[in-house]
């Protein structure tokens, strides 16, 4: 009966000819082994050894051609049939900080690897079970309640392998017994296979059924027979590290290091910049596994977007540039007792166009740019430091489907209106400052020549508010796609992320601006 259920819920993990290289060290030789189903195997290994890289190619998280790590030979499930699905409890936890905990499960159960058969069960039973506060926010949770939570998501999605991450790391010897005892219990009730990655031999030994040593100088992964446990300390030998050869200090760099430098940084920003524009129209198709996952991220990014400090900047950037465009023109018109009268008219009629064709528009998109794709570029950039990124893809979900479609979509929405909100208060503070200036003239009298050029018919393309949603449309396509893969780029460090965060802002800017220049000469 038991054995049933298990061949039912889990696989056995089989390793064939794996080989693994990080740049030109070799981490495995090629090796072939089996992780039971529906037992805990722990894997065990010196500092450097290669471990956490081993559990990430498990998991699917790498590539067989990363750039970084290579590797080859497969990984299959029992009897060679191809895994449908590997969890991973993240050491970090990687879970999703806007989703309360409930919805960190309810997720997980959404995207569980067969839908069509019933949830094993809800989000609130999965949190009871593991003793999770379901309405605390996750930022508020205790490191425990966090990795309890962590290994409730990962069940929840339903996976035939559940990998843990240094589960112990950073815990004292009495927590780290009870998150052992946790592993076991719960592996107990689901019947999972699962996969202790470990420094930790002796918090963990106590509950394994199978013990494999990454030996870092055979470079294989060894079964230990459990005579022989009491010999893994002497075998856990730390690997050395190799000697920076990268970086250099800096006094030996000359000039033209720097500069050759700067220019690969350059060439490399403006290649990943064309990659990333001919992959965009295949990544930004809209194929969202649940809509309205979907549409709770829109409402994330569009808050991010066009939320209400958003409006404040552009409230406060229309009322300086409708009161300046307008003010000034008519404080420095040369002569303007005999000149105002005659021009009076078209200067209404050219300032309404500037505002609304140029002079908005461009100051808009340009704080859009600078504002909203810093925001999105560090939300990305934090998701994927944090590894929640990952976590979307060991849940089954394409990171694209639910982060850059709904942050496109944001842009899209989101520029046209703050673009909007930025000009009604550039032409009501005009309004107000033509009047204050002009008080023997009618207010009707601005309304109708401010506004008689706006929508002039211009060549092949339209009218005005054609153009200028246009390029309000352009830019924000361009702002969300540069600060998605500016985030989605690999962060080793926070560094990591405050530096896409800055490139964002460069490369969103002068994209906007490319647009404005480009489309000007279209346009007029
Ligand atoms: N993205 C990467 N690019 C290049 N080399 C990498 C990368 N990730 C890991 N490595 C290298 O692979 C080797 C193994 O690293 P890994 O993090 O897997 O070790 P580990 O066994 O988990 O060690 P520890 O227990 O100390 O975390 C190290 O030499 C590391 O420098």
């Amino acid at each position: 009966m038991e054995a049933s259920m298990q061949g039912e819920t889990s696989a056995a993990l089989e390793l064939h000819e794996l080989q693994v290289r990080a740049g030109s060290r070799t981490l495995l030789e090629p090796t072939s082994t089996t992780l039971p189903a529906g037992k805990i195997t722990v894997v065990v290994g010196g500092s450097g050894a290669g471990k956490s890289v081993v559990l990430r190619i498990l998991a699917g998280l790498i590539p067989r051609h990363d750039a970084a790590i290579q590797w080859s030979g497969s990984i299959t499930g029992s009897q060679g049939k191809p895994l449908r699905r590997v969890g991973i409890v993240f050491q970090q936890f990687a879970l999703f900080d806007e989703l309360s905990p409930l919805m960190n499960v309810q997720f997980a159960i959404d995207h569980r690897r067969d839908r069509s058969k019933p949830p094993e069960q809800s989000a609130q039973q999965w949190l009871d079970e593991l003793r999770v506060p379901t309405r605390t926010p996750v930022a508020a949770l205790s490191g425990g309640q966090k990795q309890r939570l962590a290994i409730a998501r990962t069940l929840a999605a339903d996976p035939e392998v559940v990998l843990y991450d240094e589960p112990t790391s950073g815990l004292d010897a009495a927590s780290g017994r009870q998150v052992a005892s946790l592993i076991r219990r719960t592996q107990q009730t689901h019947g999972r296979t699962s996969v202790v990655v470990t420094h930790d031999y002796e918090t963990l030994l106590p509950i394994a059924d199978h013990v494999l040593l990454l030996d870092s100088e055979r470079r294989q992964l060894v079964a230990v027979d459990p005579s022989d446990w009491k010999s893994i300390p002497e075998r856990m030998q730390p690997v050395a590290t190799e000697p920076p050869t990268a970086t250099e200090p800096p006094r030996l760099q000359s000039l033209i290091d720097i500069s050759r430098r700067g220019a690969f940084d350059f060439l490399d920003a403006s290649g990943s910049a064309i990659v990333a524009a001919v992959r965009l129209p295949w990544d930004a198709i809209p194929r969202l596994p649940r809509v309205q996952w979907g549409l709770r991220f829109l409402t994330h990014y569009l808050n991010l977007v066009a939320g209400p400090s958003a409006w404040i900047y552009l409230i406060m950037a229309g009322l300086i540039v409708g009161f300046a465009g307008t003010h000034f023109t008519f404080r420095y018109l040369p002569f303007s007792v005999y000149t105002k009268p005659l021009l009076i008219e078209d200067l209404l009629a050219a300032i309404g166009f500037a505002l609304y064709r140029i002079l908005v528009p461009v100051m808009a998109t340009i704080l859009i740019a600078a504002r909203c794709g810093a925001a999105v570029a560090a939300d990305v950039g934090v998701k994927r430091y944090g590894s929640q990124v990952d976590a979307l893809q060991t849940l089954g979900v394409r990171p694209t489907a639910y982060l850059l479609v709904p942050i496109i979509a944001a842009f899209v929405i989101g520029t046209p209106l703050l673009e909007w909100v930025g000009f009604q208060t550039a032409q009501w503070i005009s309004m107000l400052t033509f009047a204050i200036n002009h008080p023997q003239i009618n207010a009707s009298f601005w309304q109708v020549h401010f506004h008689s050029q706006l929508h002039s018919e211009s060549g092949w393309f339209a009218t005005g508010a054609q153009w200028v949603l246009l390029k309000n449309v352009a830019c924000g396509i361009g702002i969300a796609a540069i600060a998605y893969y500016r985030g989605m780029r690999p962060k080793q460090s926070a560094g990591d992320v405050s530096d896409s965060i800055t490139a964002t802002v460069l490369w969103t800017t002068l994209f906007v601006l490319l647009v404005h220049f480009v489309v000007a000469f279209l346009e007029f």
